[in-house]
């Protein structure tokens, strides 16, 4: 049953898309097989009619399990949670789950949105395209002092504990697309940059990156 249900399982995604990157992890850990369906974000088919149908808004990731279609990285992460109880991605604990969906949302609305492909796009059009890495790398900034800041009371070998959980499932994308892409210096930030080595040790992580993705532009 559960193999069956997984073949239908497909996922929209860009290699270096990190909302993508979180659904990876999050399918990874489940031990989940999906269908990878590359969308390519610098050619615009996030735009194309086909895709609008599956996400109106015109952004990656979409899941399609049979005839379900859902877009947005942590609507998806909460159905596949529920759908797939191995390896819960929300902690029991009340506490400790809250500050999972605070950094979670550190991320996803505190850092992603300021610095997606559009917004990099209008900044470099409207304002100039040396300003880019300027806006990104204060964004970014910006929300890992506050990341630090929230888990140094709560860290342990994962963002929240000695377990995986939801945040890990957002951080460890923000991370690489920080220390990699956007110059952000690994040791202003040594919480996250230690999490970020235990990621990049982790299996159900290592083979999300992006690089290791079908699509890649290496
Ligand atoms: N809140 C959404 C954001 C989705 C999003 O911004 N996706 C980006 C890639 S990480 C995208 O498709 N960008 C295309 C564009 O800006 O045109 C999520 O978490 O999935």
């Amino acid at each position: 049953m559960a193999s069956e249900q997984n073949k239908k399982l497909k996922l929209y995604s860009y290699w270096r898309s990190s909302c993508s990157f979180r659904v990876r992890i999050a399918l990874n850990l489940k031990g989940l097989k999906y269908d990878y369906k590359p969308v390519n974000l610098l050619k615009g088919e996030q735009s194309h009619p086909e895709f609008l149908k599956l996400n109106p808004v015109g952004f990656v990731p979409v899941l399609v399990d049979g005839d379900f279609v859902l877009a947005d990285s942590l609507p998806i992460i909460m159905y596949l949670d529920d759908k797939y109880p191995q390896h819960p991605l929300l902690p029991s604990d009340i506490h400790k789950r809250a500050i999972n969906f605070q950094a979670s949302h550190i991320v996803s609305s505190a850092i992603q949105p300021l610095q997606n492909l559009s917004v990099l796009n209008y900044i470099g059009e409207k304002v100039g395209p040396d300003e880019k890495l300027a806006w990104v790398q204060s964004v970014l900034r910006k929300g890992f002092t506050a990341l630090e800041k929230l888990l140094k009371d709560h860290t342990g070998r994962y963002a929240t504990g000695d377990e995986i959980f939801l945040a890990d499932v957002f951080l460890a994308p923000q991370l690489h697309a920080a220390f990699t892409r956007f110059s952000i210096p690994m040791n202003e930030f040594p919480i996250l940059s230690r999490l970020y080595e235990t990621y990049n040790a982790t299996p159900a992580f290592q083979e999300a990156l992006p690089q290791n993705q079908p699509d890649a532009v290496q």
